[in-house]
């Protein structure tokens, strides 16, 4: 598992974007061969969907044979409703984009079998061979998509209680309401994220860096369900410094230098992700000198 550290929320939306270009313009799809790519919600991928619409614009990137799944939709919350993930997926990426509808796949919470729309879910996913590229976020509780703490690790596109913690974490997209949030939902189990040939988990934010802790340093475990990512081939976390903010500093520093050492190798002049470079340097000191005399020291 790599994890990469950035500066703030903009510069991780900048490296996981320019990730999501390059694996996309690798792969060179085509329509008998198309890139097929699992997509979050929630207010961690803004900044990236934000940057796959300018690459798009600036002709660096083409959604034309993409196809994609998104994780999660709530139960019972019309379709056209401004908080279904829905409307979200429309409003940040797909409208602004040469995607084709009939590729994208979103999980209808209002299908008349719900266990049924999720079987039907996983079946498309088999059907074009998997999932290349799963991007994701986690709750402050560290679940990915609605797998709350507790979900079985070998879990698959199923209904969910959604956990109270993540209701009330999502109660700000609802006027912060708690009684206006879904309480059910359709989710992707762990296991469909994990059997993607290539998870990328973002994680911003000092709320979350106990789960960002519990990811990295402490064992599998399904309270946790994003430290699933530790037994996945190709795993990577792209979080901010706040995010570390639970982290040992032998962790950071060790995966910092992983980054340090590639660079070195590679040559700056070679990065493609950019940021990169920048964000390895050290701060320079504050040398700037309060106006008033300070009585210190403030140990
Ligand atoms: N189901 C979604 C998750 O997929 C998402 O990762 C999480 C975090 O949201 P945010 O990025 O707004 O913190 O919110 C919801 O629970």
């Amino acid at each position: 598992m790599r994890l990469i550290i950035r500066e703030d929320y903009d510069e991780v939306s900048s490296y996981v974007a320019n990730y999501v270009k390059e694996r996309i313009n690798q792969f060179q799809p085509s329509a008998e061969r198309p890139f097929v790519l699992g997509l979050p919600t929630g207010s961690s991928p803004i900044g990236t969907y934000k940057k796959l619409v300018e690459l798009y614009k600036a002709g660096e990137l083409s959604f034309g044979h993409v196809v994609t799944f998104n994780m999660d939709e709530y139960v019972g919350l019309p379709r056209d409703h401004p908080e279904s993930y829905h409307s979200f997926m429309w409003n940040h990426l797909f409208k602004h984009v040469d995607i084709k509808p009939e590729n994208v796949h979103i999980l209808d919470g209002n299908a008349p079998d719900l266990d049924e729309e999720c079987k039907k879910f996983e079946a498309e996913i088999a059907r074009v061979g998997g999932i290349e590229l799963f991007l994701g976020g986690i709750g402050p509780d560290g679940h990915i998509a609605f797998n709350e703490p507790g979900s079985s690790l070998t879990s698959r596109t199923r209904v969910k209680t959604l956990a109270y913690e993540t209701i009330i974490a999502n109660a700000r997209f609802f006027d912060g309401d708690v009684s206006k949030v879904p309480k059910l939902a359709l989710t992707v189990g762990v296991a469909t994220v994990m059997d993607a040939r290539e998870v990328c988990i973002t994680i911003t934010g000092a709320h979350k860096s106990i789960a960002l802790a519990k990811c990295i340093e402490e064992g599998v475990n399904h309270m946790w369900t994003v430290s699933a990512i530790q037994m996945h081939p190709k795993g990577l976390v792209v979080c901010d410094e706040d995010a570390t903010l639970e982290l040992h500093v032998k962790t950071v520093k060790y995966f910092k230098s992983i980054e340090h050492v590639h660079h070195s190798l590679i040559g700056a002049e070679n990065l493609s992700l950019q940021g990169g470079v920048k964000q390895l340097r050290v701060p320079a000191p504050n040398t700037a000198r309060p106006a008033t005399p300070l009585n210190g020291p403030y140990e």
